[in-house]
């Protein structure tokens, strides 16, 4: 019999890998940190999915072997699970952000702390409540090793979930973190009314700024074209299941920082991707003034009407820039 993956994470996302995974015919532990399946079977972030009886939930590792680890902590929490890896298990981490104290990807934080580990991310336009129903939908793994990441694609693939391979591990980790601080961004605009238009030049715009970071940091502008850049820009960026996007709306609408964090089910990772992206972007010269406006304005450092000035009054200027 085939190993069991092991899922780490039982917020909406852990939950919904747990419910895919066991589709491909695997068994899978889905490690909690407290026991907390309800009464009809589910987790609490989705409490419409029963688990079937191949997803075992508990809060203790059992003393067996896994194909694979599927990571799905909030970013600033990832390495406090670091020690429980399984010492040469590959293990895909599934968050999208970047750690506040170090910079650091969450791939970095794998090297720094689990060197004895090989690493993947997975990344692209999926919410977890479309994936946990079993709707169609398509992501990539990426991995420093071209062979790993095509591997765990083929094994976690199903004929709704298409996911495609990637080595551009940089570009990838870089598009999921940085499209929730433009899902901040579109939220804010719409929930202000600025209108439809304003929030279409923002994810166009957003998008120039990702690409500019990511090439600056080693990743390829064709991978911010792809799923877990254009693709997970746009799904944050307009769908209303977003924690990101909702947060922004409620922003938008007079909501403190705090109030609309508070008014979220789950963790929105643009609030700390915000000024991480600021810090990169100024480490390596990058133009970034959308994500510098967004990180301002949740530090309650700028108003909305100066961010729209600021953003506004620039330069003119062409509007394609070669990335590299
Ligand atoms: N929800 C989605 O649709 C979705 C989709 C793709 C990626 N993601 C990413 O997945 C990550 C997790 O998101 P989520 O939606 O599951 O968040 P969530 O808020 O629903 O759940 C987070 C879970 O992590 C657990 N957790 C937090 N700190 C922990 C720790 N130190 N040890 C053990 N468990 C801990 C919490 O108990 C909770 O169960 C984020 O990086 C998010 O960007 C989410
Ligand atoms: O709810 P959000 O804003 O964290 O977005 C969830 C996923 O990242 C969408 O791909």
């Amino acid at each position: 019999m085939n190993k069991p993956f092991l899922v780490m994470g039982a917020g909406a996302w852990g939950t919904a890998l747990a419910l895919h995974v066991a589709r491909t015919g695997a068994q899978v532990h889905l490690w909690a940190r407290s026991d907390c399946t309800l009464p009809s079977g589910a987790m609490p972030r989705l409490p419409d999915f029963p688990l079937p009886g191949s997803v075992h939930v508990s809060s203790t590792l059992p003393d067996t072997t896994f194909q694979a680890v599927l990571v799905a902590i909030p970013t600033q929490s990832l390495s406090g699970i670091m020690p429980l890896l399984p010492s040469g298990t590959p293990a895909i981490l599934c968050c999208k952000g970047i750690e506040q104290r170090t910079l650091a990807f969450p791939l970095d934080i794998l090297a720094r702390e689990r060197p004895d580990v090989p690493g993947a991310v997975l990344s692209g336009p999926n919410f977890a409540r479309e994936i946990a129903a079993g709707l169609p939908a398509a992501a990539v793994i990426a991995a420093p090793d071209l062979a790993q990441a095509r591997a765990l694609s083929d094994r976690l693939a199903t004929p709704l979930f298409r996911l495609y391979a990637s080595q551009d591990y940089t570009g990838v980790q870089l598009g999921g973190a940085a499209k929730n601080v433009i899902a901040v961004a579109a939220g804010i605009c719409i929930g202000a009314g600025l209108g439809e238009n304003a929030r279409a030049a923002l994810i166009t715009r957003g998008l120039a700024e990702i690409t500019r970071l990511a090439c600056a940091l080693g990743g390829q502008a064709s991978t911010l074209a792809g799923l877990a850049g254009l693709g997970d820009l746009l799904l944050t960026c307009t769908g209303e299941q977003s924690r990101n996007y909702r947060m922004g709306l409620a922003l938008g609408k007079g909501a403190s920082t705090t109030d609309a964090l508070a008014s979220l089910h789950g963790v929105a990772e643009g609030v700390s991707t915000a000024e991480a992206l600021v810090a990169l972007a100024a480490q390596t010269g990058v133009d970034a003034p959308i994500t510098q406006c967004i990180a301002a304005f949740l530090a309650g450092k700028l108003t909305l009407s100066h961010a729209q000035a600021m953003l506004l009054s620039r330069p003119l200027k062409e509007e394609y820039e070669s990335p590299t």
